[in-house]
């Protein structure tokens, strides 16, 4: 159960007459979600997404809104916030910050093939080219100083060998984070979460990206290695597959060539992005949100991978 703020169709009659959206006509919870209360709205004039954000306050929101409606202006394929008869894209419903989003077509393809990671190689491209002009500027803020905040937190809970893995690749990331390679890498708006539940697809049309609320500026290249350790691997070993990797980074490449620097941060920013969710996961496990009420994911997986990453070659970027 993920619906954490119950709506009615009663509560949106008054509420939805600011919007151009006609009458509600059905309102149902998604059980799916982690973070926030979600529900399929169909009104008069179609289908939409309407979400009650649980954590993000006002002040955070706009980042992530606009970043939407910056990028679906510019034809990247993300949900469109609807905007009240004032243009305003964020709400409040229940006392709660609260958005409508167009309402994206399809499923998540859980079992993705070459042909699924290279639409979603291009369309990253695409989506990092259409944020580059995008005026606001909000850091990742699951990024490197979040990595060095948490490690101290968790590191009691973990086996010691866990603990040196930890420890050593907080110190290696510190370290490449200081080097003029990273300074020279591209940056803008990422995802910083695309995984195969992030994206919808119709068969092997993709419809769109969704799930922006971990996003943040970022360089480009760790937001394809987060994506490519969670799109192109063998679930069980964490191992990469290369037919998977290639698909997906030479689709990626042919919108938007990667460059010399992105080449040797490669390895490292693979070890970035699984250390990333590894943190994240070993977080939620052992320290739980009070009144949590799902499974956390397994932390396993990501230390897995990151080790996977460290000893075993990795296909080059180009
Ligand atoms: N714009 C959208 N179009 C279609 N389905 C969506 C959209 N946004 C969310 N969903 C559905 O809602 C579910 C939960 O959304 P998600 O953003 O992952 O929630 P949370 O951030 O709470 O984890 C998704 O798995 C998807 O099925
Ligand atoms: N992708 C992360 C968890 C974030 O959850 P989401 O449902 O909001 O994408 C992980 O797998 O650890």
């Amino acid at each position: 159960m993920a619906v954490f703020t119950p709506v009615s169709l009663d509560d949106l009659t008054d509420w939805l007459t600011q919007f151009s959206l006609g009458k509600p006509l059905a309102v149902k919870g998604i059980s799916s979600g982690i973070e926030n209360s979600n529900f399929f709205l169909t009104t008069e004039t179609g289908e939409y997404v309407l979400t009650i954000f649980e954590k993000l306050t006002f002040e955070q929101l706009p980042f992530y809104l606009e970043l939407m409606r910056h990028l679906a202006d510019r034809k990247v394929l993300v949900p469109a916030p609807v905007a009240n008869k004032n243009g305003d894209i964020l709400h409040a419903l229940h006392g709660k910050p609260a958005a409508i989003v167009s309402k994206l077509e399809g499923s998540s393809q859980l079992d993705p093939q070459p042909v699924h990671c290279a639409a979603v190689g291009a369309m990253l491209a695409k989506m990092h080219l259409a944020g580059q002009d995008f005026p606001i500027q909000q850091p990742n803020l699951r990024g490197l100083d979040w990595w060095r905040e948490t490690t101290p937190v968790v590191l009691p809970y973990i086996p010691e060998d866990a603990q040196h893995l930890l420890r050593a690749e907080i110190h290696t990331q510190e370290a490449f984070a200081a080097s003029a390679i990273s300074h020279q890498l591209p940056r803008g708006p990422v995802h910083a979460d695309l995984f195969r539940n992030n994206v919808m697809f119709v068969g092997e049309r993709l419809t769109g990206f969704f799930d922006f609320y971990f996003a943040g500026c970022d360089t480009w290249i760790f937001d394809v290695a987060v994506t490519v350790n969670d799109w192109c691997i063998n679930l069980q070993t964490g191992e990469l597959d290369e037919a998977r990797v290639r698909a997906l980074l030479d689709a990626y490449h042919a919108v938007r060539h990667f460059t010399p620097a992105e080449k040797a941060a490669w390895r490292p920013m693979l070890q970035a992005g699984a250390l990333r969710f590894w943190l994240s996961r070993l977080y939620d496990f052992y320290l739980p949100r009070e009144a949590e009420m799902l499974t956390p994911h397994d932390p396993t997986h990501f230390e897995r991978i990151l080790r996977e990453r460290i000893n075993k070659p990795v296909p080059d970027l180009f």
